[in-house]
């Protein structure tokens, strides 16, 4: 076939990612913290004005991030109705109703430990009361109006326990994502920026890169426990999970572009942000199947492809 020709090559190629396709990423700060870190960050004062531009270049989604000040052994902070999640919540609905707000549901940053569960560094992991830290959050982030929350913890029986909570509360039609996270190096730019990095050096129970087959069962168990679709993280390597998951079970799948994908694949020039490595990973990511994708960069590559 003649596909080297110019308009042939044109006609074929068409434009595969497209604004819907991306989810712009809020590293949530309180309005008076003016720490410079690794990553962008936004005031939670500025998420109207933010919101307002996603829609405007047809961006559908946020995914929240946002810690507590105060951190302590409960992670009490996380289920606070004044937390900095619910008022960014809060923010993202007021400014528009349409956008799907998805938030993390996780305790590393509300921990005095920077771990994802509660029990202590040398202590034995607490899985009964890190599930019902975190159900307690979905319902509080659920009550903020959102529309989409993430157990990021990695830990068998919170999903479950975070649809049971949901559904007591009142919150049946809000959906649950749970990040399906393979260890990585990635993630450092986002501990920093978060004051996340946990005390004990290592996440539990993030998969090790080289257990595909736990990877994919991971992934299945979250979905047996309720999952309505699944985050994978980091977005560039996780596509044979993502690939094995769809064949099995066919559900929404949304790669998770992390901090070391954004710092390592883009650069600042002198107009803007070069995006265009990720623009690359983005098109493979749709064409293997990908139904959306999470990302720092969404503003700027949803301009790009302009
Ligand atoms: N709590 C899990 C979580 N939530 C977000 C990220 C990383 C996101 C990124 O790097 O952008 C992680 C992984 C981790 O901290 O180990
Ligand atoms: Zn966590």
């Amino acid at each position: 076939m003649p596909v080297h020709r110019p308009a042939v090559k044109r006609f074929l190629d068409g434009p595969l990612l497209a604004p819907p396709d991306l989810s712009m990423v809020l590293l949530v700060r309180e309005d008076d913290d003016t720490t410079a870190g690794p990553m962008p960050t936004v005031a939670v004062g500025e998420i109207p004005h933010l919101v307002k531009e996603l829609s405007n270049v047809g961006i559908r989604s946020v995914k929240v991030f946002a810690g507590s000040r105060l951190r302590d052994s409960r992670a009490s902070q996380g289920a606070s109705p004044h937390g900095l999640m619910m008022r960014a919540i809060r923010a993202a609905k007021e400014a528009d109703e349409q956008i799907a707000v998805m938030t993390e549901t996780c305790l590393c940053a509300h921990t005095d430990t920077g771990e994802c569960y509660l029990g202590g560094v040398a202590g034995v992991i607490d899985m009964a009361a890190t599930a019902e830290a975190m159900a307690l959050q979905a319902v509080a982030q659920a009550e903020a109006g959102a529309d989409i929350v993430g157990p990021a913890a990695m830990m068998p029986g919170t999903t479950s326990a975070v649809r049971a909570a949901l559904d007591d509360s009142g919150h049946k039609d809000v959906a649950i994502m749970p990040h399906l996270i393979l260890d990585s190096v990635l993630y450092e730019g986002y501990r920093t920026a978060m004051g996340a990095a946990p005390a004990s050096g290592t996440r539990a129970f993030q998969i090790p890169a080289g257990q595909s087959d736990t990877a994919v069962q991971a992934g299945v168990g979250f979905l047996d426990e309720g999952a309505d679709m699944l985050l994978l993280e980091p977005a560039a390597f996780t596509v044979d999970t993502l690939l094995r998951i769809k064949a099995q079970r066919p559900m929404p799948l949304m790669p998770f572009s992390v901090s070391g994908e954004y710092l390592r694949l883009t650069r600042e020039t002198d107009d803007g942000r070069d995006v265009d490595p990720l623009v690359e990973l983005f098109t493979m990511l749709k064409r293997s199947g990908a139904d959306r994708i999470i990302t720092y960069a969404a503003l700027d590559v949803a301009r790009s492809l302009g």
